[in-house]
């Protein structure tokens, strides 16, 4: 479903961030990223959402390579490839229905299935009864859960989580990554990349690890295996 061959990215100053990556990606796999700082993660994450251009080589993604994508068909694959961030990057002004809301609105779907899939995805990060209130009333935990929803709402292929539980204490993270393993148990891949020893070494899932741009492992069933 998505498909890295040969993918090299190096930066104008000269910095070989990713060195001739090969990786496939399976429809509803769980996989955490990790490495040490600077080993090429969030350069990972910009080539998949066309943030940043490859150098060489191909990404595929449900069929099509999108290193050829114009800058007009990139909305299209923010859709396909959704992303929650460590920082939730809630619309304060807005309820947590309008913060979900309004990333169908942007799309033009319709008031019937806004109304439809929105309290959906709320019930589903367990924040039903709290659709009225606004982010600043929220622990950061429930926020995480909101991004989440807005994040799937449009039913993306691909998640991606860049240390979506890096702001929170422990049992919080962990509603979070509750939260995570069910989306993917629906069928959405999730990538996480995360400096979190505990929950990689816990949820037991494809593990890539980089290393000065290069895949360094890559294993089923696997650990965090730095020391943090
Ligand atoms: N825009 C840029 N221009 C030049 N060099 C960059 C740029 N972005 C990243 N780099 C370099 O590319 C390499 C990989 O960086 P990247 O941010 O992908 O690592 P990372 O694994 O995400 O690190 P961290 O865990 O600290 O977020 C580093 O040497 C970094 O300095």
């Amino acid at each position: 479903m998505i498909e890295f061959s040969s993918i090299t990215k190096v930066y104008d100053n000269g910095v070989h961030a990713l060195k001739n990556i090969n990786l496939k990606i399976n429809k509803g796999e769980f996989l955490f990223l990790v490495g040490p700082s600077g080993a090429g993660k969030s350069t990972f994450i910009k080539l998949l959402l066309r943030e940043e251009q490859a150098t060489s080589g191909k990404i595929m993604v449900d069929g099509e390579d999108i290193t050829k994508l114009s800058q007009r068909q990139i909305p299209y694959l923010r859709r396909k490839i959704s992303v929650v961030f460590q920082d939730f990057r809630l619309l304060e002004d807005k309820t947590l229905y309008e913060n979900v809301a309004f990333a169908m609105q942007v799309t033009g779907a319709s008031p019937k299935e806004i109304r439809r899939q929105v309290p959906m995805m709320l019930g589903m990060v367990g924040l039903s009864d709290r659709a009225k209130q606004y982010p600043h009333q929220l622990s950061g935990g429930e926020k995480q859960r909101v991004s989440i929803a807005r994040a799937i709402v449009n039913r993306p292929i691909i998640l991606i989580a860049d240390e979506p539980t890096g702001n929170l204490d422990p049992d919080t993270a962990w509603e979070v990554m509750k939260v995570l393993r069910h989306i993917s148990r629906r069928g959405t891949t999730i990538l996480m990349a995360t400096h979190a020893k505990d929950i990689v070494d816990v949820m037991q899932q494809r593990v890539i690890a980089l290393e000065k741009g290069n895949i360094v492992r890559d294993v089923q069933r696997g650990i965090y295996g730095y020391e943090t």
